[in-house]
């Protein structure tokens, strides 16, 4: 039966979370089954998925597959053996497919295939190919990669992975073949998802190839912006074909199309049948009161900055509290309240049940004073903490190593440095390895490691951003582009949105860090859903509350 509660939470977005592996990953977690004998069935599942993509694509591009021009680019190893593979597949549906072998050997036996399906060998890359297959290399790249041009017109599917991007990283060393397609094996790739990697692989799809059992804990969990698709959720563990692509695929102006009414009390499901873990915000229970509901205590503005502190407490009303209190020097908080009058000013947080420190204090000392005593109350009180922008540089080795907190800030706080931030606060506390990966920009190593040494969850804001805990539970990503977001002040209107999810949910902080992140983007994506980037940070708190 359905409370009260679950039938108000079926009406609200909820973010499913992916898991994605390194490619080193699923390499490890196809060895036992190479080793036993399997490569080649693991390959024939791989192309076969590939094909059924690639006529997909051909089906919704020409209305039909017979006569199209398939060219295939092939490399050395078994990258180019599932192109060739699925070139042969793809003849035998009536597909013109062939193949450009780019690299003096070959793998033998795909090469078989593809030649007894009628396949032909050629030198050159056609310029009127519908459709371009990159197979040169997949997770097995080292080096660099010289990309050659491709046709203008013709669709590129990438096999596995683009060639020339890092299947970690999702770095480009050398050029890169720009995909507007990937279908990927095993399960999706850090890769793809970071750096460069999301602009070169397009649309994702991925294949079981069955590693199931075999494939490690993620290296993290990905957010997709989505709500309820019963049946068609990637899973822990699980990585089905249709469900991560129609995870991926859907956008927020497709959830019409949703059915609300069917279901299962609002969880997601794979195809499998298995809930998987959904991030949703929750209302506020029938019975609450302001006070129960949730206060949440601002420090923020100083008189350089006024902006930033109308920016967090109007974000946070609009995110939801039972009460948003602001401290600030007197003109300040006038200013707040004349423009959000609900807003109380106070220097008194007795009654808080979150706290903001930071956005728009600037270098003023008087309110750094202000914020380290009010850091002090949340750190002995544990009250749950968003410390932002220059609240940031109170952490301190000092600060850290304080008698009475183990050396730590503690899992109440949350920590939203962008990445120039978390390079200062690397140099401050002094750690090679933290700098190493904030220069080589491995933000999925970085954030970890920042948590681990504040025991804080840190909120690694940029592009793409990785919320993680301190702990072993896997980090989060938001990969969702929002370029608009690059403006001033979004940082701040973040700060507010998991400063009220903190007072009011009833979920960890890596929870409500995790939340506020995919709530801020999609706030962004409705206001500009191409892109353009043709709006101010403040826009962003009339559709917060969408
Ligand atoms: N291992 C397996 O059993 C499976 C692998 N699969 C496919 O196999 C791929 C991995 O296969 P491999 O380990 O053979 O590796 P790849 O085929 O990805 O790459 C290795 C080959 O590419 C060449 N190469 C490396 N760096 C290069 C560069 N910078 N420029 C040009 N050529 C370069 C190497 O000389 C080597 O021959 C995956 O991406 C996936 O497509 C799938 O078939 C599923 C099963
Ligand atoms: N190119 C981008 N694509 C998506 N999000 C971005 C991009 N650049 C910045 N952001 C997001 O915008 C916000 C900027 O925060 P911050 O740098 O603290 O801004 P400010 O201090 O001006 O408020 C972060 O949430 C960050 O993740």
């Amino acid at each position: 039966m359905l409370t009260q509660r679950d039938s108000q939470n079926r009406d609200e977005p909820g973010y499913p979370l992916i898991p994605v592996w390194t490619g080193e990953q699923i390499r490890a977690a196809e060895k036992p089954l190479l080793d036993a004998g399997e490569g080649e069935a693991l390959m024939r599942r791989a192309s076969w998925g590939l094909a059924a993509h690639i006529l997909q694509i051909l089906q919704a591009q020409r209305g039909s597959v017979y006569g199209a021009t398939v060219v295939g680019l092939i490399g050395s190893g078994n990258n180019g053996g599932d192109g060739l593979y699925a070139l042969a597949s793809l003849r035998r549906r009536g597909v013109d497919a062939r193949a450009v072998l780019l690299r003096p050997t070959c793998h033998t036996q795909a090469l078989t295939a593809f030649c007894q399906a009628g396949g032909q060998l050629q030198t050159t890359i056609d310029d009127g190919a519908d459709l371009i297959l990159d197979a040169v290399v997949g997770t097995g790249f080292s080096g660099s990669f010289d990309a050659p041009s491709l046709p203008q017109d013709s669709v590129v599917v990438a096999c596995d992975l683009p060639s020339g991007v890092d299947a970690e990283t999702g770095a480009v060393r050398g050029t890169a073949i720009r995909a507007d397609h990937t279908v990927t094996f095993g399960g999706l790739k850090t890769g793809l998802l970071l750096g460069q990697g999301r602009a070169f692989s397009g649309v994702l799809h991925t294949v079981d190839i069955g590693l199931g059992a075999h494939l490690p804990e993620p290296a993290g969990y990905v957010m997709s912006e989505l709500v309820d698709i019963p049946g068609t959720t990637g899973g822990a563990g699980i990585t089905t074909q249709a469900g991560v692509d129609n995870l991926l695929r859907f956008r927020p102006r497709d959830t019409r199309r949703i059915d609300h009414s069917s279901g299962s009390g609002g969880a997601a499901r794979n195809l499998a049948g298995e809930a998987v873990p959904v991030l949703r915000r929750r209302g506020p229970d029938a019975d609450a009161h302001k006070y129960s509901r949730g206060v949440l205590h601002l420090l923020v503005g100083s008189p350089r900055y006024p902006g930033a502190a109308q920016l967090s407490v109007g974000a946070a009303l609009a995110t939801g509290v039972g009460m948003a209190q602001v401290q600030a020097p007197d003109a300040v908080a006038q200013a707040v309240v004349n423009h959000w009058p609900e807003t109380v000013a106070s220097d008194q947080a007795e009654r808080a049940a979150a706290m903001v420190i930071g956005p728009g204090l600037g270098d003023d000392s008087q309110r750094l004073a202000q914020a380290e005593a009010l850091l002090q109350q949340s750190r002995r009180n544990a009250v749950p903490c968003v410390l932002d922008a220059s609240a940031l540089e109170l952490i301190t080795p000092e600060l850290l190593a304080d008698a009475g907190y183990a050396g730590s800030l503690g899992k109440h706080t949350v920590l939203t440095p962008h990445t120039g931030e978390a390079q200062k606060l690397a140099e401050r506390l002094g750690d090679l390895q933290l700098q190493d990966a904030l220069a080589e920009q491995k933000v999925l190593a970085a954030a970890p490691r920042l948590a681990q040494l504040t025991g804080a969850v840190v909120v690694l804001k940029g592009p793409v951003t990785v919320i993680a805990a301190p702990g072993d539970e896997p980090p989060l990503l938001h990969t969702e582009p929002a370029p608009g977001l690059a403006t001033a002040g979004t940082g701040d209107v973040l700060a507010g949105i998991i400063g009220a999810l903190l007072a009011t949910q009833e979920e960890s902080a890596r929870y409500c860090a995790a939340l506020g992140v995919a709530l801020h983007a999609a706030a962004a994506r409705r206001l500009d859903p191409r892109g353009h980037g043709r709006f101010g940070a403040s826009a962003l708190l009339g559709v917060l509350a969408d």
